[in-house]
Order: C-alpha cells, then structure tokens, then sequence
C-alpha cells in the first residue's frame, strides 16, 4: 500500500472545457465533459477514493468582449483570466488535503494548474510528458497559440505581458522535467539547453526504457521523493495510434503501457499532488471527418485509465 504524504485519499475534480490555447476547432473544449461522462467519478469510487467535482466550470463566460493580439500572442486575455480561475480552484481543492485532477481542455489550462499548485505546494516538483515542451516564450512563439507557451510563463522567461501580471509562483528549471518529447521547435530546444532543463525525448525512453527514464527524471527534480510531484500529461504524448483524438498529434510516441508505467510510477512516490489530463478532443464529424467513434473512445478511455493508475490502480 502506499502512503500519501501531502494528501487524505480524497481528489477534486476540476472540469475545464476550453480551447481559448490553441486555434483549432477539433473539439479540445469536449474533452472534460465525456471523461466525465464515461464514468470517472464511478471508477476512482471503485478505487476507494472520496470524489468532490466541481462541476464543469463555465470558463466561456470569462471570454472578454475584446482581446487583441499582443504581439504573436493570440486571445492573450482570456487565457490569462481562465488560467487565473483554474489556478484559484487547484488551489482550493490542495488546500482541503484533496489531489487536484484538472480535465482539459488545451494544455495552456496548465499555467493555472501548476500556478495553483506553487502557491499551496512552494517547493513542488514538475513532471510534463508531452510530444511538445510548450516553453515558446511571447517572443518566440510562431503559432501565437498559447498552449505551447504556459512553461515560459512558469519559468518567469515570459517576460511582461499585460494581464499576466497574477502569474507570480515562480518554477525554478531544476524543478522540471519532460518526458516523451519529439516535437520542439529550434527555439524552444535553445531555451532548454540555455536553462538545463532535464528533458527525455522518445530517444531517450528507446535508449534506456521508461522505467530507466521515470526514475533519472524523478532523480533528477525530486531525489529524495520528499516534493509534491504535479503531473502535467498531454496526452499527445502517447503515440498517435493509442491517442489518435487530440490537436496536435506526432507520431513516434509513447505506447499505452509505456503511458501508464509513468503514472503508476508516480503514484509509488506516494509524493503526486496534482494531475493535468490534457488536449483530449471530441470532433465534430462533419469537420473532421477522419477522426470516428471509435477513435475518440480510445482516446477517452486511455486518459481514464491513465488517471486510474495516478490513482492508485495496479494491475494486481
Ligand atoms: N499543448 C500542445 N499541444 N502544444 C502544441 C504546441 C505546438 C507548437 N510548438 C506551438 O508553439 O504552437
Ligand atoms: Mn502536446
Ligand atoms: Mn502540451
């Protein structure tokens, strides 16, 4: 059995339907509402959890009259207020001893859940697995999306940008690692090397295994599993092929079994505080054709399965 040092067996769940990050209309704002509706809350009451949920949080309301662009930066105004929200409800739920589990939603729902975590949790550690690193500053982002930036923002490499200004719980890069990346832009390879970002690409899991690679990244941000660990999982981590509903698929990624090993590691620490569940997409048939039911329900139920195991779930 293992022992929770930072939390009683009770988990928040925090529902957060938005696609403000990212501009594409593939239905990442759905992702939330059918892992719910697949049976979440059912399954981590099997698992002997007490579940609290918020709700779905109405976070289209937060939508601002007018939000221009502030250089590259796109809708730069409501994701900062949503952010701001997300991090506020994280924050409540750690509070209460509960494990903070945020259903995304695009991945720039992030900076509010790693916010929300440092300011209850200072001295937390940081594990994003993910295809992507999502570090582009404002400066170096060419997509202007919002999702590939929350970790400059954590950082403090952002620089000012207007409406950030409650972006204050600053990630220190020793506190970070990555792990199944294989899509980083020139840019964000530069940031970091620069920092000393630890950072496991997929040669890196094919070189040493994820065992290997799970333990050197927990090493590496939390040596002596004494930290509260957030786990930020996009789950365009995982290949295509086991993921194959999400906005920026890249092929060559991480297996299901690979996926889950990282999330039953994790939860042995006995250290997990929070979790991100990220960029699950429900498309519109008629937009995108390509993706079919059966597709969307793989995906949804390996991000179920996925929290499982954050949660506890063995395979004996
Ligand atoms: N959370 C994600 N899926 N991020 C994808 C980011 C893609 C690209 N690097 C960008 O900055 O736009
Ligand atoms: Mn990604
Ligand atoms: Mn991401």
């Amino acid at each position: 059995m293992v022992e929770y040092k930072f939390v009683e067996k009770k988990v928040g769940i925090i529902g957060c339907p938005f696609n403000g990050g990212q501009h594409r209309n593939i239905g990442v704002e759905k992702g939330p509402k059918k892992l719910m509706e697949f049976g979440l809350i059912e399954q981590l009451e099997e698992l002997e959890w007490g579940v609290e949920f918020d709700g779905h949080h109405k976070l289209n309301e937060l939508r601002p009259a007018e939000d221009p662009n502030i250089g590259k930066l796109k809708k730069p105004l409501y994701v900062s207020r949503v952010a701001e929200t997300v991090s506020k409800a994280v924050e409540s739920h750690l509070k209460r001893k509960q494990v903070a589990l945020t259903l995304g939603g695009d991945h720039s729902l992030a900076l509010g859940t790693v916010s929300g975590t440092l300011s209850v949790y200072p001295d937390a550690c940081l594990i994003w697995v993910d295809a992507h690193a999502d570090i582009n500053t404002p400066e170096t982002t060419k997509s202007g999306n919002l999702h590939g930036c929350p970790v400059s923002f954590l950082l403090g490499i952002a620089g000012k940008v207007p409406g950030f200004e409650w972006v204050n719980k600053i990630l220190s890069p020793d506190r970070i690692a990555y792990i199944g990346l294989r899509d980083v832009e020139t840019s964000e390879k530069k940031i970091l090397k620069q920092l000393g970002i630890k950072a496991f690409s997929m040669h890196e899991v094919d070189k040493y295994g994820i065992g290997k690679v799970v333990e050197m990244a927990l090493d590496a941000v939390n040596p002596g599993r004494t930290r509260p660990i957030h786990l930020s999982f996009d789950v365009d981590a995982l290949d295509p092929t086991v993921a194959p509903s999400t906005g920026t698929p890249v092929r060559g990624g991480l297996t299901f079994r690979e996926g889950h090993y990282i999330c039953e590691a994790i939860h042995e620490t006995g250290c997990l505080v929070s979790v991100d569940m990220m960029e699950v997409a429900v498309p519109d048939h008629e937009i995108y054709p390509d993706i079919d039911d059966s597709q969307v329900f793989a995906t949804v139920t390996v991000g179920l399965s996925l929290i499982r195991c954050c949660l506890g779930e063995t395979l004996l």
